[in-house]
């Protein structure tokens, strides 16, 4: 295990995100610093400081315990057609991590389907927590994908591409291990185009470095983990790398995150742009559907899965 990793921490707000969204462009300087950490690392913390922003994961915090310490059948009920999003818990690979997804739940009903499934009767505290805290990460999380398109100069591909795309909602409960340290979720690289992740105070996420090197974050109070996935990877023709990561738990305390994953619709072609490709930077991958390679991965969950099928 090598040093704390040093990562780039970017300020940024509710405010700011919002008026991103309704139409303002980024400065300048937001752009070079968003484009050089994920150039660089491929992940950033992003410093949101509004107690409003704190309070809604405070309270998402407390509607994940109410939700995993239900029973097992219980969450077992739930299950989505999209993969990686049915309730897996304490499988013999991963032992420790429980997990569970929801598209869309930035609009009140889903989360309210969401929480009528655990609790039939409704549960406005864990629906009105997760509808609260998918509206503050979307706009974050557009945001920044905004920012992106805007920094390589292809601002205006952005509307028409995060029309072509849908949240998902993860919610991770990490369980203790018997003893000593243990794995909670094993190193991968997100397959979607952004993540933003939030989690209790307890800490666990490690990076892998360009250099091989696996180093344990700290995530500072107030800040969000913002990660470049798979597609964006692509969709810049390589300048952005999607980070390894995993989870690594210890001590006595229980591990809660949950995370905004922005996802290609089912079939949206995956493609670099013409103005991406040059001299210096000659096509890396070949257009595919976002469909067909996630189908490919589950079939073949290796490291260099990205280069095997989409790679020139
Ligand atoms: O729990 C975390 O902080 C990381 C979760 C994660 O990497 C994932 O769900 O893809
Ligand atoms: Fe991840």
């Amino acid at each position: 295990m090598g040093a704390d990793a040093q990562i780039p921490t970017i300020d940024f707000s509710a405010e700011a995100a919002s008026n991103l969204l309704s139409g303002s462009d980024s400065d300048i300087n937001l752009r070079r610093q968003v484009r050089a950490a994920l150039e660089g690392g491929g992940i950033f913390f992003l410093r949101c400081s509004e107690s409003s922003t704190q309070s809604l994961v405070e309270e998402m915090m407390i509607g994940m315990k109410s939700l995993f310490d239900l029973p097992e059948d219980v969450k077992r009920r739930y299950k989505s057609t999209r993969p990686y999003s049915s309730y897996k818990g304490r499988e013999s690979f991963m032992p420790l991590h429980e997990s569970l997804g929801v598209d869309d739940a930035y609009l009140l009903e889903s989360a309210q389907a969401f929480a009528r499934v655990f609790w039939p009767e409704g549960n406005p505290q864990v629906s009105s927590a997760m509808n609260g805290i998918n509206k503050m990460l979307f706009n974050l999380i557009y945001a920044i994908l905004k920012v992106i398109f805007e920094s390589y100069e292809t601002g205006n591909r952005h509307e028409s591409f995060a029309e072509k795309t849908v949240t998902s909602f993860r919610l991770l409960k990490y369980n203790l291990p018997p003893s000593g340290e243990a794995v909670g979720l094993g190193p991968h690289t997100d397959k979607c185009l952004l993540t933003i992740l939030c989690q209790n105070d307890v800490q666990g996420l490690e990076i892998l470095s360009r250099d091989g090197i696996w180093s344990p974050l700290v995530i500072p109070q107030g800040c969000f983990v913002v990660l470049i996935g798979e597609s964006l990877q692509v969709w810049s023709n390589g300048r952005m790398r999607a980070a390894r990561h995993k989870v690594m738990i210890s001590g006595d305390r229980e591990r809660y995150s949950c995370g905004l994953f922005i996802l290609p619709k089912k079939d949206v072609i995956i493609e670099v742009p013409d103005e991406l490709v040059d001299d210096d930077h000659p096509l890396l991958y070949k257009p595919y559907s976002f469909t067909d390679y996630l189908n490919y991965f589950m079939g073949n969950p290796k490291d260099d899965a990205l280069e095997t099928f989409a790679g020139v």
